[in-house]
């Protein structure tokens, strides 16, 4: 996605630890325009596998994951990071790092919005290593849903996500792609596959 590249070489900063801040696009502030954007092109991505619900994990998943939504019309799941009172159980669980925060933390869908009739395309914001992705899948797995698709709007290929999942069997498309990024050479970023 071409607009999401530009974005990102025109606002995006290099933080310790390789670490990108988009906090201006992403992660903190949303544009509109860009996230309806997001969204059209994960629909023309995961259309024709026909999902009926899309997954994503709070917080930052969740734009980018309702913009798909809304073009594919179907509902889209958040996984919680603490469960709430009103969530009936059973619920699924499993355990992810976070990133940016750093530490883990529990996920928690209910079986009341995930289940064995569900064909899901899971979205977040970012792939890097994976591993929140692996945690919402094995989650997929213990509903009974079927996983159709991976899709995320930043991807940084330098912490191999994509090669880490790539035993699930599914498709996996991202919108930018961080190819490498270092205070000599800058971001280099390249429209996401
Ligand atoms: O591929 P991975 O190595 O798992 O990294 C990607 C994950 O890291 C971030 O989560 P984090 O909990 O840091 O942030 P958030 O609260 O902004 O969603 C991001 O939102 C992804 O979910
Ligand atoms: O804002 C973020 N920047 C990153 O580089 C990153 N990697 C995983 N999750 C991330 N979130």
């Amino acid at each position: 996605m071409q607009s999401l590249v530009d974005a990102i070489r025109e606002q995006g900063l290099i933080l310790p630890g390789g670490f990108l801040k988009v906090d201006g696009l992403v992660n903190h502030q949303l544009l509109p325009g860009l996230t309806r954007e997001m969204g059209v092109r994960f629909a023309e991505l995961f259309a024709p596998l026909q999902p009926n619900k899309i997954l994503t994990i709070e917080v930052s998943g969740i734009a980018p994951a309702i913009s798909a939504a809304m073009e594919l019309g179907v509902p889209m799941v958040y996984a919680r990071k603490k469960k709430p009172l009103t969530m009936k159980e059973p619920a699924f669980t499993a355990s992810s790092v976070s990133r940016t925060k750093g530490g883990a933390v529990d996920l928690f869908i209910s079986s009341e919005f995930l289940g064995p009739d569900d064909r899901v395309v899971v979205i977040d914001d970012f792939l890097a290593s994976g591993g929140t992705l692996r945690a919402l899948t094995g989650m997929i797995g213990l509903s009974g849903a079927t996983l159709l698709g991976l899709g995320c709007v930043v991807e940084k290929q330098f912490e191999s996500g994509r090669e880490n999942l790539a035993d699930l069997g599914v498709p996996i498309h991202t919108l930018a792609n961080i190819v490498r990024m270092s205070e000599a050479e800058g971001i280099v970023v390249e429209v996401g596959a």
